[in-house]
């Protein structure tokens, strides 16, 4: 279980404070709120990639070696990757081997691409790849934060009907953070408002 309780996170001079959050595997959470309320901070707190206020948080143990099972992925994917490195040398980073190659097909990726550097791919493509390189065997929970903001409607039912299957497969809890509530009823069991300020 992934939960947050009384958190808050201090900088300068704004303080923010995060909605209290439970997330089992296997569940399809949104999380729904305005711009600048902090969305993004509560995801990069959850991945463990900055430290906040907080009476109390439970994340699966990162082992030592092993890629991080609280894996966030970001609306912009070209930020996401070295735009010096191929795919295939960005899969790398977190598979230890080939293991991504099966998912290639299911997610209509073609395994040429591999060679070919961020640039040298559409923005649903990329987002593609982001994806695979954080379904690792061990990712237990996956913070979706505006991942299909940027592409067309086709691209992104796609993009949402293939993650659904998915995760329910591996069993992987979705924190899905949007601004589009259509979506989130659309997918979500159920959706987080943020706290009023
Ligand atoms: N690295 C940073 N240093 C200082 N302040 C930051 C930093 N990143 C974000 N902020 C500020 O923290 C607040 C929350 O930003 P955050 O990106 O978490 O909001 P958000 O809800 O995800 O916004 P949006 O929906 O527009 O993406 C904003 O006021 C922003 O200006």
């Amino acid at each position: 279980m992934l939960t947050l309780r009384n958190g808050y996170l201090h900088r300068h001079s704004q303080s923010i404070q995060f909605p209290d959050l439970c997330l089992r595997r296997g569940e399809v959470v949104g999380i729904s709120g305005p711009s600048g309320v902090g969305k993004s901070s509560l995801a990069s707190v959850l991945a463990g990639m900055i430290t906040a206020d907080i009476e109390l948080l439970e994340l699966p143990p990162k082992l030592v070696n092993q890629a991080n099972p609280v894996q966030w992925l970001i609306q912009q994917s070209e930020f996401a990757f070295n735009p010096r490195l191929t795919l295939k040398a960005s899969l790398n980073e977190s598979w230890k081997d080939d293991g991504y190659l099966p998912l290639l097909q299911e997610y209509a990726l073609e395994a040429s691409w591999l060679a070919r550097r961020p640039s040298q791919l559409s923005g649903g493509q990329l987002q593609r790849f982001n994806l695979i390189r954080a379904l690792v065997p061990t990712t237990e929970y996956l913070i979706c934060d505006e991942v299909t903001a940027h592409l067309d409607m086709v691209t992104q039912a796609e993009f949402w009907q293939q993650l659904l299957a998915c995760a329910k497969r591996r069993n992987i809890g979705l924190l899905v953070i949007s601004h589009d509530e259509h979506l989130l009823k659309a997918i979500c069991q159920r959706v987080i408002n943020w706290p009023q300020a």
